[in-house]
């Protein structure tokens, strides 16, 4: 029997995509698991993240060009089997690893992973997937589709997250927009207002973003950084900070502040340390116990800081925001920063493009109304809400905040670019809206409302 030279970070890359397909694991958090019990670090970290992630979102595409390799749909396949051809195919199509290595490789995660009776076909078939660039590819598999279709295919995107796009930006923009959905974006850093400087996180070898204060961006471990072991900064998307300074930045009676959907609790930090200096104190709420506590753990620097000089601590239940456990009128500023679709993070969330639905939309949309409609009632006259999705969907943004408007006469809209208006090109009519391509952050939106 021959030797096999089955590579770590393959194995690992392998692992995690059957977790992803077999189990619906998540593909950062099985892969973050993995990496740590078989102690990869460095470049077979970064490999096998590259690889994991590349494949994850290229699956679509990777589907139709083995459909063709192979000459037979991917279902008369093993599942495990299809799961190392994807592997194989990033590697030919995408990244520069030699064509023989990648073949030889992946033949071998094959052998080990399912057995060595799948090494001829998965030889034959990756040998086939060799013979083209991605491009050739594309191109002989773009024949006799529509331009709409033949750019899903170009940027591996569903048809109907296309045309969710397509509803939202101009056509010469649109595959920009997909194709910053493939790049895989740096980790940004959020520092807790009152505990650290982003002069610290620069001091250490972050470097500032163009639009948070509160922003560095960072190549290497966030654990690496003492600022974020001692809680005084956290990981959090530069859209996720503007769209949260926003609120904090309304004209606002002193009083209360609420976080609706508090966990895992990023907005939450910023929020709390924004606070005390706008005369306000936060209160997060969370249906899920195990998310409270992260909002909790994430809030863990204020608390020491509370503990030593009285300053106001905030505070953390685990509640349903549709039926509150509050007064109405209690709160000066609300955040409703609601379950969503995640189209606006596909960036992040490799995998989401492909398990996620048209009708997942459609049924978180009555959770979204609801949800808005407590943040109104929780809010005090001459308070501020913020409805924020990290998608850009019209369904589940001014599907649900319109009606709403139209429906209730204490609200009124507050415009979002007199808010944020370091930001240009992200008014939505009166909403904020930011994109990867434009800004450089996940496509969150916001609606920015006054309580009459
Ligand atoms: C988009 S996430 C919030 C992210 C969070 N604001 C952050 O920045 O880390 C939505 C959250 O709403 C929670 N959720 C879902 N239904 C809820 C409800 N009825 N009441 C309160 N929270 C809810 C989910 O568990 C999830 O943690």
């Amino acid at each position: 029997m021959r030797r096999l030279t089955v590579d770590p970070a393959r194995r690992v890359a392998f692992d995690a995509l059957r977790a992803v397909h077999a189990d619906d694991a998540y593909a950062n958090l099985v892969l973050a698991k993995l990496l740590t019990e078989r102690h990869l670090s460095g470049r077979d970290a970064a490999f096998a993240t590259e690889l994991l992630a590349g494949t994850c979102r290229m699956q679509g595409t990777y589907d139709r060009i083995l459909t063709a390799a192979a000459g037979r749909t991917l279902n008369t396949l093993q599942p495990a089997v299809v799961d190392v051809l994807r592997l194989g195919t990033h590697q030919l199509l995408a990244l520069r690893v030699p064509t023989h290595a990648a073949v030889a490789a992946t033949v071998d995660l094959a052998a080990s992973a399912v057995g060595e009776r799948v090494t001829g076909l998965t030889n034959a078939i990756l040998r086939r997937v060799a013979a083209r660039s991605f491009d050739d590819w594309v191109e002989e598999l773009s024949t006799g589709l529509d331009p709409r279709a033949a750019l899903a295919l170009r940027t591996a995107h569903p048809d109907w997250v296309v045309a969710a796009y397509a509803d939202l930006l101009p056509e010469e923009e649109l595959e920009t927009a997909l194709a910053a959905n493939n790049a895989s974006p740096t980790t940004t850093l959020a520092v807790r207002p009152g505990l650290a400087e982003v002069a610290e996180l620069v001091a250490a070898g972050a470097d500032p973003t163009t639009y948070s204060p509160f922003a560095a961006r960072w190549s290497g471990n966030p654990a690496d950084l003492a600022a974020v072991r001692e809680g005084r900064a956290g990981v959090q998307d530069e859209g996720s900070q503007l769209v949260t300074w926003g609120l904090t930045r309304a004209a606002a009676p002193d009083g209360w502040w609420l976080d609706l959907c508090a966990g895992p609790g990023g907005k939450s930090a910023l929020l709390a340390g924004l606070a005390p200096e706008r005369g306000g104190r936060l209160l997060a709420a969370e249906l899920s116990v195990h998310r409270s506590l992260l909002v909790r753990a994430g809030l863990r620097g204020y608390a020491r800081v509370a503990r030593t000089t009285g300053w106001a601590d905030p505070a953390v239940i685990t509640a349903d925001g549709t039926r509150p456990a509050w007064h109405p009128g209690a709160f000066s500023r609300v955040l409703a920063d609601v379950p969503c679709s995640g189209l606006g993070a596909l960036r992040r969330r490799p995998e989401s493009r492909w398990r996620r639905q048209p009708e997942d939309v459609e049924a978180m949309h009555p959770l979204q109304r609801a949800l808005l409609n407590t943040a109104l009632d929780s809010a005090a006259s001459g308070g501020v809400v913020a409805y924020v999705t990290c998608s850009p969907h019209r369904q589940e943004t001014t599907d649900v905040v319109d009606p709403i408007l139209a429906q209730r006469a204490d609200v009124a809209v507050i415009d979002a670019a007199g808010l944020l208006p370091e930001l240009g090109d992200a008014a939505r009519g009166p909403y904020l809206q930011l994109w990867p391509h434009r800004h450089g952050t996940d496509a969150m939106f916001a609606a920015y409302l006054r309580k009459l």
